[in-house]
């Protein structure tokens, strides 16, 4: 089984990006997480496959799977390399595309300078969409938002309580309002909110540093993946919280470690600007990919 891939990015965030209408493209957990792992695999963050709609409105399904293999509901910065990809591949010149997921649609727009704009769907406040089990945690009033206090205990490290925010953008996410991102503790407590029992789907999470109330540095630890140089739902969660809390004012530039996005919120629709990056094409054997895998994590 051979299947040809294209390596992109968005904003450092980086996807092997595989064309599911072109190619019989059977993808299972175990090849997700062998084509997504560092040494073994091609490495990514995410995989997306591009598949036939079953939406009467999409031109095409959009399908994202992390590199632990877990299929999930949305990534941001893979929307904007989805589009690129249909159009570099020539299975469609709709501009813009709209990509079927979960949830709904997105209306993804390759712009002229090369940037692309995406509507971002769906955006829930209400815990029961994560979900997040609230029960007995205490809670702060923060402007609109309410934020709940989440008791951690850091291997070698006191126990602390962080305060989240919590929102759905399609897939989950918790962002708390750090200092200064640099030294936030993104490696010491952003595995223990992803996998928290009180998230049951867990979580990606999300460490804000505002800088002024157009202007954030954003850093996550993403479900299924780790830190990313980029998340763009992850961008889109900060911002609407910020908003919410009275912190930020729409648009709002969010610079990542991996490049800037621009997110526009006026309390319903989200809108994400952002790069999308080609690096490389290839071809995977799949029966050579899975004939190496790691003795032990
Ligand atoms: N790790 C995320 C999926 C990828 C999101 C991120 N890469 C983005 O750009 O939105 C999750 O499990 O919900």
């Amino acid at each position: 089984m051979k299947w040809p891939f294209t390596k992109m990015h968005g904003a450092g965030n980086d996807f092997v990006v595989l064309d599911g209408v072109s190619n019989r493209i059977e993808l299972t957990t175990e090849i997700a997480r062998a084509i997504a792992h560092r040494q073994f695999g091609v490495g990514c963050d995410q995989i997306l496959l591009v598949d036939t709609p079953t939406h009467p409105e999409a031109d095409f399904r959009y399908r994202i799977f992390n590199s632990d293999g877990s299929e999930v509901e949305h990534c941001g910065n893979g929307a904007r390399c989805f589009v690129k990809f249909v159009h570099e591949k020539g299975l469609s010149r709709r501009n813009p595309l709209r990509a079927e997921i979960a949830t709904g649609l997105l209306t993804l727009q390759m712009q002229d300078d090369g940037e692309v704009r995406v509507e971002m769907g769906q955006t829930r406040f209400d815990v029961q969409s994560l979900p997040f089990d609230t029960s007995y945690l205490p809670t702060q009033t923060h402007g609109q938002d309410t934020l709940y206090g989440l008791t951690l205990t850091p291997a070698a490290s006191p126990q602390q309580t962080v305060w989240l925010s919590v929102l759905s953008i399609s897939n989950p996410h918790a962002v708390q309002v750090v200092e200064d991102v640099s030294n936030a503790p993104v490696a010491a407590i952003g595995p223990l909110i992803e996998s928290h029992p009180r998230f049951a789907r867990r979580v990606n999470a999300g460490f804000m540093q505002v800088l002024d109330r157009h202007h954030i540095r954003l850093r996550v630890y993403e479900r299924g993946a780790g830190e990313t140089l980029a998340c763009g739902t992850g961008a889109c969660a900060a911002v609407a919280s910020g908003i919410r809390q009275g912190l930020l004012d729409s648009p709002v530039r969010v610079d990542t470690r991996g490049g800037r996005l621009t997110i526009e919120w006026n309390g319903n629709q989200l809108q994400m600007t952002g790069p999308a990056t080609t690096v490389f094409e290839g071809t995977l054997d799949i029966k050579h990919l899975l004939s190496s895998q790691p003795v032990f994590e």
